[in-house]
């Protein structure tokens, strides 16, 4: 046992026994391990520390790991390994010592017989001089490599002002540190850290209960839709029932969710619990912060994220990017009991609905307002509650400007009863695609009753064109009534560029109280009722749109939709925490904030799975999870309470999230963030599988999903990288250009999409450089988040300490293995599946790309 030689540093808690288990049949261990003293145990030269050496036989209770345990508690079971030795010291003793260096003997338990001896050093946290980094020097001769701490308060990663709001959303950290040596044989510092975060249940509940209230709103208006003849009415009556089932189903899914108080992460072995469906599986941020001898300090950040994906509903019948296009194949080909709405139309339809709910309060609070101007008789107040109304009043006349409406209201009144057309209600402008390729019975049967003629409509425009006129009436009152005020003046701006209808104006403006309230009430009541009846028709069409995409093929339609819901729900949960974390760190760089609000952020999502088998329903439920992010836009606003998580408004097509930043921070930002600017991402994804299933998958099987999804994606950034070209100030642009090659990385990452080599990595890396050169967000996603992601995250870091920080070439498979098996993906996994072991076997390994395989002894059978 003498040669046992931990040649470098371990620190260990006031009082407290420090385990050391090294690896089985290892002489001269590669790796070397530390513990640091947490604030809450406080550290004296008197502290006595305790080195308890063990020796592991069997490595699935640990391979090699540093604890602290408290004197009073039980050392761990002795169950894989036996005890070699102990030694202990006292932190002034090291402190004093020839360049705190101790060499300890490690005794027998009864205190007798030395069996090894055991180097100890201090290590300073933080900041490494490049002196001191030398005399903390690891075996580099010996090809000892990295040292490994774990840290239990990871670093504060941002300025003080912005902790409580990243420390709101990052929880539970795990740090390590490590040292490798730099070409010029100096050292780097590696902080590793991997925190999971509270937005994995937050916004799952934010999205579900928006998504019922939305629901809600539909099945209601569904409810108000009148009467209609027995066909429309059963298939409604039908509708209804499944879609009240549904709402019940999420309420369910949201009270389960509920009881989940304070969570902050769902496991890879929960991924098919049906009431976490919406939770993303294993999110996690994992940073990278790298300080080396002659650069700036860098972050490198990756959000690891299980595939966005329906495991509970499965994958039998493949995932929602086929699922969706054969169901509106279908739709589209089968529909004779409806009207076939194309899927843009149906958007349109619940876009103005949306648009007509929220503008009918707005202009009814805003003509209140005016009112009471005018009891208040002032003018400016008068002007000023007028311009409001006018600019509402005509966005909602322009809501309708749609000939979508205009062919929804003929279908509707087909629909009535009796109110059957000679011929179906075929769209003059290509809004309605088809009504059915047969003609639907029920119209052949009934074809001669009413006649085209009997809808009138031009009833519409005329009810339509009323708003526009009552508002005309009340703008020309206005006018007449400041004008008289100010003895004859000339007449307010805020008539200038409207037509007038003059004549009921002029005949109460004779009459001779000059009570302006009294003047403009029956104008605003009359504005009110042609408001009121627009909604009222607008309102049914547009539901009778809504009802048409319901009908079809019930209940799929609607569990197509909770896929849906689904999937995007564990996407928009990752996003959201990358876009705080990206935000947070980047707020004091005045590019990414002009970029921000000018271009909107690119964000990468490096998926791994196999074009086989389950995984392909996966990848196809990723691929449309990541695209409805589009949907997606932000907001900052001022935190003005201690809540600082964010808040989401919308609804399915389009969500705002709200996102907090601290009042300070707030004061700072560019104008046109503070005003309120949407600010956008462009979700990116590239897909290379890498394991034994996609060799299947090339052998035997087909990889065109993962072609097209990566040509699909390449044009996506191509267009995002001409608008940053375009809109970015020339002078960052010069600068940018002078820094980045991106013209040829694009060019090269399109050369590697075309060449359709088998397993080809190189997509996967130059797809990432290119998101970090332009700011964005990163991603990488396999299935579980846990082992495939875990190979490739820590190939990435170890890839950019070797092409960015100079990392010795001869340390990069030793860096890249120690992070595999001392970092923190190795915890990732143990938090999930409560072992360390990556779930890969010898014969998957071999069909791995070379540095996708992790190293001996941190992979085998687990309980997955
Ligand atoms: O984190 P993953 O890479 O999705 O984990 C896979 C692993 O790659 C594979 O080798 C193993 O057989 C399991 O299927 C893992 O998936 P789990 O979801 O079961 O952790």
């Amino acid at each position: 046992m003498c040669h046992h030689r931990l040649p470098t540093a371990v620190a260990a808690l006031l009082n407290q026994s420090c385990l050391l288990m090294l690896l089985q049949g290892t002489r001269d261990p590669l790796f070397l391990t530390g513990v640091t003293f947490p604030s809450e145990y406080p550290i004296y030269e008197e502290t006595k520390i305790k080195l308890t050496v063990y020796d592991v036989k069997d490595k699935s209770h640990d391979t090699v790991r540093t604890s602290v345990v408290p004197e009073h508690k039980d050392p761990p079971p002795e169950v894989g390994r036996s005890f070699l030795g102990y030694a202990s010291f006292k932190v002034g003793e090291l402190l004093k010592s020839k360049e705190q260096v101790l060499a300890l003997s490690l005794r027998t338990s009864d205190g007798g017989k030395v069996v090894g001896t055991i180097e100890v050093s201090v290590v300073k946290m933080g900041e490494i001089e490049d002196g001191e980094a030398d005399n903390i020097t690891t075996d580099v001769q010996g090809q000892k490599c990295a040292l490994v701490c774990e840290c239990s308060a990871p670093e504060s990663v941002s300025r003080k002002d912005n902790l409580p709001f990243l420390n709101a959303v990052l929880k539970n950290p795990v740090c390590k540190l490590y040292r490798f040596p730099t070409s010029d044989n100096k050292w780097m510092q590696i902080r590793e850290q991997m925190s999971e975060s509270i937005l994995s249940f937050h916004i799952p509940k934010e999205l579900i209960s928006l998504q019922i209230k939305e629901d809600l709103c539909r099945n209601q208006e569904l409810k108000e839709l009148g009467e209609l003849s027995p066909h429309w009415d059963n298939l409604r009556k039908n509708v209804l029932t499944h879609c009240d089932q549904m709402v019940n189903m999420y309420q369910d899914i949201l009270t389960e969710l509920s009881k989940e108080t304070g969570s902050s992460f769902k496991s890879s072995s929960s991924k098919g619990e049906k009431t976490l469906e919406f939770v993303p599986i294993n999110l996690h941020l994992q940073r990278m912060h790298v300080h080396s001898p002659h650069l700036k300090d860098a972050l490198y950040d990756v959000i690891t994220v299980g595939a966005p994906a329906a495991h509970f509903q499965g994958f039998k019948n493949g995932g929602l990017r086929k699922l969706l296009h054969r169901f509106e194949a279908e739709r589209r080909n089968t529909g004779y009991q409806f009207i076939y709405y194309s899927p843009e139309n149906t958007a349109k339809a619940k876009e103005v609905l949306s648009n007509i709910n929220q503008l009918q309060p707005l202009i009814a609070a805003h003509a209140d307002l005016l009112l009471n101007s005018a009891s208040q008789h002032s003018p400016d107040s008068l002007k000023n509650s007028l311009k409001m109304l006018s600019e509402k009043t005509e966005l909602f006349v322009h809501a309708f400007k749609d000939q979508l409406v205009r062919s929804a209201l003929l279908a509707l009144y087909t629909a009535r009863p009796g109110g059957v057309l000679k011929k179906p209600p075929s769209p003059q402008s290509g809004t309605e695609e088809s009504i059915s390729q047969d003609p639907p019975l029920l119209v052949r049967r009934q074809d001669s009753i009413p006649h085209h003629s009997d809808y009138d409509e031009e009833e519409w425009d005329r009810v339509w064109a009323s708003v526009g006129k009552s508002l005309n009436c009340i703008i020309a009152m206005v006018d007449k009534l400041i004008e008289r005020e100010s003895g004859g003046e000339g007449s307010s701006t805020s008539s200038k560029d409207v037509e007038k209808d003059s004549s009921p104006v002029d005949s109460i403006i004779t009459h001779p109280k000059e009570d302006w309230y009294e003047q403009l009430y029956p104008l605003i009541l009359t504005l009110k009722d042609c408001m009121g009846e627009v909604v009222n028709r607008a309102k049914q069409s547009l539901t009778f749109v809504l009802l048409q995409e319901l009908a079809y093929s019930l209940p799929q339609c609607l569990m197509l939709t909770l896929r849906r819901d689904i999937v995007f729900s564990q996407a928009l949960a990752g996003l959201v925490c990358g876009f705080i974390i990206k935000l947070h760190t980047s707020l004091y760089d005045p590019g990414f904030l002009e970029q921000l609000h000018t271009v909107g952020l690119i964000v990468q999502y490096e998926g791994l799975l196999s074009t086989y088998s389950e995984e392909i329903g996966m990848l196809e439920d990723m691929a449309v999870g990541i695209s409805d992010l589009k949907k997606v836009a932000f907001k900052i606003i001022e935190a003005t309470s201690n809540d600082v998580l964010p808040v989401i408004t919308g609804r399915r097509e389009h969500y705002v999230v709200e996102v907090k930043v601290p009042a300070r921070v707030f004061e700072s930002l560019p104008l046109q963030i503070k005003e309120g600017q949407l600010l956008h991402v462009h979700p990116v994804l590239f897909n290379v599988g890498i394991n034994e299933q996609q060799t299947l998958a090339e052998r035997f099987g087909d990889v065109s999903l993962q072609e097209s999804i990566n040509q699909e994606n390449f044009e996506l950034l191509k267009e995002y990288y001409t608008v940053f070209m375009e809109k970015m100030p020339p002078d960052y642009i010069s600068h940018f250009q002078e820094q980045n090659d991106l013209k040829g990385l694009l060019e090269n990452l399109h050369q590697n999409i075309q060449a359709k080599k088998r397993k080809n990595v190189e997509i996967m890396w130059l797809a990432a450089t290119i998101c970090r050169k332009l700011n964005g967000i990163r991603f990488t996603c396999c299935k579980s988040a846990k082992d495939r992601t875990s190979m490739s995250v820590t190939l990435e870091q170890c890839s950019i300490l070797r092409d960015e920080h100079q990392l010795h070439k001869d340390f990069f498979i030793r860096a890249l293995d120690c992070m595999r098996r001392e970092g923190c993906r190795i915890e990732n996994v143990l938090k999930n599946i409560k072992c360390r072991k990556y779930a890969f076997n010898m014969l998957q390994l071999m069909a791995f790309p070379k540095y996708y395989r992790p190293p001996e002894g941190t992979y085998g059978k687990a309980d997955t």
